[in-house]
């Protein structure tokens, strides 16, 4: 009773909590209720996408996602001659510390160059903006791609075959026929960081840019647990046995689909550690020293073509969980006794 109160006294509410438990609490309520998220979609801001790429403005070697008021996505609605109830597709994807609700919205049935000459910006690939977004709007778009993604394929039951619907808020869609809920999913992957104890393990995929190694990488199969998805990866991919591990982070990363990146060190016997790569999953990886890695931290994280034609080892950019596992390790080797 007395939280039913505290909840309905918003000055009492406020002093009570801290900002990030209220936001919590708010966004909680928006999950959970139709009515208040309907509210919150009136007053809120919302990011567009166009099937699937979000709108971004570019600013000078920066991408920004710009917020749209309610009333200038009303404005857009209306020049299609869309009914407003449109803005009830879209899906919750946070909220200000002042409490106000962020949305995201997919715009793909309307005529994509209109809105950007209107707007005065671009719907661009996520891959392509990625790296180069805000610190605050890179895991927002990744998340809300993620999500729009999910509804996008998610439209009808897997078991009556009859159309789900989604809450106001996205967090889940309802089989009215049989009532299963389906909740948005996404796949748990391990990122693992191989070290000797003075080298670490780097691999590379023919897909990725030419020069870049990255940590090795591997999706969880059904039944194991992370540790074990660790040492089935390692062995699978480079041959080697993992001696321990630890778990350092985690990153929701939007590519190829939505995958939960989980971030471990792992540690293998010093001897022996000759690497037999599998070439159906990688092209390439080696072992590199502490001053490699070092100069390779200090290199723009693009392809630079040498004299001799080969391309100079470059790192996952900031923003990529691999590349804080690399900086961990770096750190580690520094502090580490010789
Ligand atoms: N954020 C980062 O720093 C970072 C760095 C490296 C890799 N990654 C990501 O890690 C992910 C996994 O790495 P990987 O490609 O080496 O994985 P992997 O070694 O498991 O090999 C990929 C293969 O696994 C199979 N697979 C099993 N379950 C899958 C699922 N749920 N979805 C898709 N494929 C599945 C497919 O056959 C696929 O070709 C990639 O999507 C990559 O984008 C992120
Ligand atoms: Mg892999």
């Amino acid at each position: 009773m007395i939280y039913q109160g505290v909840y309905r006294t918003p000055s009492l509410w406020c002093r009570l909590h801290s900002t990030y438990v209220r936001k919590m609490r708010y966004l909680f309520k928006l999950k959970e209720d139709d009515g208040i998220c309907r509210q919150a979609q009136n007053s809120g801001t919302f990011y567009l996408f166009h099937n699937l790429s979000p709108f971004v403005k570019k600013v000078g070697s920066k991408y920004l996602a710009p917020q749209i008021s309610v009333a200038e996505m009303k404005s857009i609605l209306g020049k299609f001659k869309q009914n407003e109830q449109m803005i009830e597709d879209s899906v919750l994807i946070g909220c200000s510390d002042e409490c106000m609700a962020y949305f995201a919205l997919d715009l793909g049935s309307l005529e994509k160059s209109v809105i950007e000459s209107e707007l005065r910006g671009s719907f661009t690939e996520l891959r392509k903006a990625f790296f180069q977004l805000d610190g605050k709007d890179a895991p927002l778009l990744s998340s809300a791609q993620a999500l729009l993604r999910w509804h996008d394929t998610h439209q009808y039951c897997s078991k009556t075959g009859q159309p789900t619907q989604k809450n106001l808020a996205g967090s889940k869609r309802v089989c009215h026929t049989n009532g299963i809920i389906y909740y948005p999913q996404m796949s748990p992957v391990v990122i693992t960081l191989v070290s000797d104890g003075s080298r670490c393990l780097l691999a590379r995929q023919a897909s990725f840019p030419k020069g870049m190694y990255s940590a090795l990488a591997g999706f969880c199969d059904v039944g194991e647990t992370l540790e074990e998805t660790v040492r089935r990866e390692v062995a699978e991919e480079v041959g080697l046995e993992v001696e321990s591990l630890w778990y350092s982070a985690s990153q929701h990363w939007p590519f190829p689909n939505s995958s939960l990146m989980i971030a471990c060190h792992a540690l293998v016997q010093p001897q022996p550690t000759k690497i037999s790569v599998n070439k159906l999953e990688l092209e390439a990886a080696g072992w590199f020293s502490l001053e490699e890695i070092m100069e390779a931290l200090r290199r723009e994280p693009n392809p630079l073509k040498q004299e001799d034609g080969s391309f100079s080892l470059f790192l996952p950019p900031k923003w990529a969980i691999a590349h804080q596992l690399i900086q961990e390790w770096v750190k580690l080797q520094a502090s580490s006794p010789a």
